[in-house]
């Protein structure tokens, strides 16, 4: 019998047939810090934000879950936000026959170097030497019918039904972005007029983009050895995370240094706060570090919907979060500008976030990594792990 033409490309790593994970896939470190469950009551409980009480006068408990949230872990879960569990099941159910695809059929879609859209492991696997336990596509909304052609070349059913719930799921998202970006304004201080009357958060309001990322965590015949997504803060301003009933995402703490297992509540969101966004707000909302793990016995999908601003935009503290008498900790940066500090910071073991801080603004706020709370935590993952570009 001939050998199928994606088991003869070496490009393609085969997790169904993997018996074991092979050395390419073995990740050291991986239990350098305990996990603890998020899902219990106690200080690592992941906060709650239910918007179902934000649609009442006065919002003011609302936006201040979404000021303790944002400042204290940098993430969230999020319920009562009006997006319909059952729009929510489609768009599992398009996604796992998205990657339930012939692998010559994903292959085609491969994304190229620099490539924003495409399919296989996300752009950060670049910088490690070991392989994550993941398969992954990334589109843009906004040219959806067209990104999914490379999927699905001749169209056909499942391109149609794809691209019809993915249409009605980012009509919904992008709403949602708009009324959580209102919270956050709130949270940090802005009144409703300011919020929709100051040039630069109307500018924010009215460009960001979406992006979306679909993660797909093959069962692992041994999950303890293997990582389906490593550590990383989001880049952009915030992130929808939908991950399916089966639990993975896990948020990184300090102090003592800890993974919080986010559990898995059906129909939430998480939310997590990008590198963009603890700049736009002069590190008062700091971005979180996160990985996903995989599991022995079940598939686990995830969805990331990533906010961020338009390419060409300059984005710096605004002015409302830097505190009177202080000058601005960070410099501006476009987000291409700043994927290539990150880049930078990859390949030499340095903080992205600390290599756009200006040094003054730095010194007078403390922005150490151990500075606490106000700090972008970061797990020790790196220098074992890198590979230079
Ligand atoms: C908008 C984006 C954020 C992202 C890079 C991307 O252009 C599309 C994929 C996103 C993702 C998903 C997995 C983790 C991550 C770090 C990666 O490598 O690709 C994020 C990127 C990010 O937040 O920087
Ligand atoms: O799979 C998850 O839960 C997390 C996904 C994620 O962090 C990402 O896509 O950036
Ligand atoms: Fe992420």
């Amino acid at each position: 019998m001939p050998t199928p033409s994606h088991l003869a490309n070496p490009r393609y790593f085969d997790f169904r047939a993997a018996r074991r994970v092979p050395e390419t896939h073995a990740w050291p470190g991986l239990h350098d810090h305990p996990v603890v469950d998020g899902g219990a009551p106690g200080p690592d409980a992941v906060p709650v934000v239910d918007l179902a009480g934000a649609a009442d006068e006065p919002r003011a408990a609302v936006v201040a879950q979404v000021a303790r949230a944002a400042e204290q872990w940098g993430a969230f879960l999020l319920t009562g936000h009006g997006v319909p569990a059952e729009l929510l099941a489609r768009v599992e159910d398009r996604i796992a026959t998205m990657f339930a695809l012939p692998a010559d059929d994903k292959m085609r879609a491969v994304r190229g170097p620099g490539d924003a859209c495409g399919y296989g492991s996300p752009p950060i696997s670049s910088f490690f030497s070991k392989c994550m336990w993941s398969e992954g596509y990334t589109f843009s909304p906004a040219n959806l019918r067209a990104d999914l052609r490379k999927l699905w070349p001749k169209a056909g059913d499942d391109y149609t039904s794809f691209c019809d719930v993915m249409e009605e799921f980012h009509k919904h998202m992008r709403a949602l972005a708009d009324k959580l970006l209102e919270l956050f304004l709130m949270a940090l201080g802005l009144t409703d007029e300011q919020v929709g009357g100051v040039e630069a958060e109307r500018r924010i309001a009215e460009t960001m983009t979406a992006t979306m990322h679909l993660n797909w965590y093959p069962r692992c015949p041994d999950p303890r050895r293997a990582l389906g997504l490593i550590a990383h803060t989001d880049s952009g301003f915030f992130t929808f995370v939908l991950q399916s009933l089966v639990p993975g995402l896990q948020l990184f703490r300090h102090a003592p240094d800890r993974w919080v297992a986010v559990p898995a509540v059906p129909g939430a969101f998480v939310v997590n706060v990008g590198d963009l966004f603890h700049i736009l707000t002069n590190g008062r909302f700091h971005s979180v570090y996160h990985r996903a793990v995989v599991n022995r016995d079940l598939d686990r999908i995830s969805l990331g919907y990533f906010l961020g601003p338009p390419p060409h935009a300059k984005v710096a503290p605004l002015r409302e979060a830097v505190p009177p008498g202080r000058t601005p900790a960070y410099r501006a940066v476009t987000w291409p500008e700043y994927m290539g500090v990150r880049k930078k910071a990859f390949t030499t073991g340095a903080s992205a976030l600390k290599m756009v801080a200006l040094a003054a603004a730095a010194a007078a706020a403390d922005l150490d990594d151990d500075a606490g709370a106000g700090a972008a935590a970061e797990p020790v993952v790196h220098q074992q792990l890198l590979v230079s570009s």
